[in-house]
């Protein structure tokens, strides 16, 4: 019997407060509402992000919530009005939307999408309510994807169809970690036959390293206070291999690179969140052209600082969401780049669990093994 049109009742993992394991129980996912999608999610990475917003530490953090931003499944019903997919569809939620028609998707200049930024933020659907139930309670959508349910309900303008013969289990990964690492230095000018420093070898700095080799980077030190990340760092195309806190007693890691990297690098890359890293960043740039992007996410209250001096003398501080790529547009692309085999997916996935696991998948992050732990939801 078809679901269109009916609560589904399926499993989720609730996190009930901040701070607190996510709870794997019974949710009620409501029909999609003119505009929306309901999706059956079959594979979810766990990115560092649902940590944080898990942890208490992000700012718009909403609980209760259903965490999850990297997923992958398959269209089970549409509401009113929508075009762009059908059931059946192959699909990646995303969090950065794609509308198409607003100020930001029309500037040329931007990814972001201001169409259903507000309400997501707020942990609601653009109508300004949750499609969520569990103990009677709304429970807060998160991203806009919510990935950890195994139905979930998106805007049309935050889903995109991709390949159906494309595993999902391993494409769920271009929601967020893969594709954000590839889009930070493809859409950066000028990285070719230029020096590269990456801050932080975990999935978004392996995929920065990844990506400045495929484009041509002359030279890419990976940086990372975790000696058994320089095997991954040199896996995936660095260079060379710098550990912080193996330096000299007062050495700072930006004093050692100038010195190393002939007064500092080309572009540098912060993938750790950690505000003195970013600083460090920053201060590892070339004088008169070094640019440092941010890529990291910052606990609620942390602020970046420099002495101005640093950006006077011609050093230019950045950041990037989602790497800058417009996901209905370009998520196919990079899907069929995948399957073509020029796209390093497969390689990123270190841990698997079931829903049922995702706590020990979290827990896997913190051990300074995992890469990337994909949850199948079934
Ligand atoms: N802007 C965006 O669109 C996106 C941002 N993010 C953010 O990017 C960041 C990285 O994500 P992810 O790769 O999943 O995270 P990981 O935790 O997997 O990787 C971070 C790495 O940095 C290392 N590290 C920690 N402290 C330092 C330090 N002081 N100096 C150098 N290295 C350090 C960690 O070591 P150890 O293993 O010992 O902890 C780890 O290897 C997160 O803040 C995440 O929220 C993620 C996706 C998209
Ligand atoms: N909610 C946080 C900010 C979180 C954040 O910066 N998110 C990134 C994506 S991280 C993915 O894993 C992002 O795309 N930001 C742009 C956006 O519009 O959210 C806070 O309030 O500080
Ligand atoms: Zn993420
Ligand atoms: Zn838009």
């Amino acid at each position: 019997m078809s679901s269109q049109g009916k609560t589904i009742t399926c499993k989720a993992a609730i996190a009930w407060e901040a701070g607190q394991p996510l709870s794997v129980e019974d949710v009620e996912v409501e029909p999609p509402q003119a505009g929306e999608v309901r999706i059956h999610i079959l594979y979810t990475g766990i990115c560092h992000t649902d940590e944080y917003t898990r942890s208490g530490k992000d700012p718009e953090g909403v609980f209760p919530v259903i965490l999850g931003h990297e997923g992958g499944g398959i269209v089970e019903s549409i509401g009113e009005g929508v075009t762009s997919v059908q059931v059946g569809d192959h699909v990646i939620p995303l969090y950065t939307a794609e509308c198409r028609e607003c100020k930001f998707c029309r500037s040329g200049k931007t990814n972001l999408c201001g169409k259903v930024r507000e309400t997501q933020g707020k942990g609601l659907m653009p109508s300004g309510t949750s499609r969520f139930r569990a103990r009677g309670k709304p429970i807060a959508h998160f991203m806009g994807t919510s990935t950890f349910s195994q139905y979930t309900v998106v805007a049309e303008v935050s889903v995109v169809r991709v390949a159906p013969a494309a595993p999902l289990e391993k494409v769920c990964l271009l929601g967020c970690g893969i594709t954000t690492a590839w889009g930070a230095v493809t859409k950066q000018p000028g990285i070719k036959d230029s020096t590269v420093a990456v801050f932080g070898c975990g999935c978004i700095g392996l995929g920065v390293i990844n990506t400045a080799r495929d484009v041509g980077a002359s030279r890419i030190v990976a940086i990372d206070t975790n000696p058994a990340k320089e095997s991954w760092a040199q896996k995936f195309g660095a260079t060379d291999f710098v550990n912080p806190t193996k330096l000299p007693e007062g050495t700072r890691i930006q004093d050692h690179l100038v010195k190393i990297m002939d007064g500092g690098l080309d572009f540098t890359f912060d993938c750790t969140g950690n505000v003195q890293v970013m600083r460090a960043a920053l201060e590892s740039c070339h004088k008169g052209w070094g640019v440092s992007t941010i890529i990291g996410v910052a606990a609620a209250g942390q602020e970046i600082s420099t002495r101005p001096f640093q950006l006077v003398t011609g050093r230019t501080w950045r950041g990037t969401a989602f790497g800058g790529v417009k996901g209905r547009t370009e998520l196919p692309g990079l899907v069929e780049e995948y399957m073509a085999g020029k796209l390093k997916v497969d390689e990123y996935v270190t841990h698997k669990r079931t829903l049922a696991q995702i706590n020990d998948g979290f827990n896997d992050m913190h051990g300074g093994e995992c890469i990337r732990c994909v949850v199948d939801m079934a």
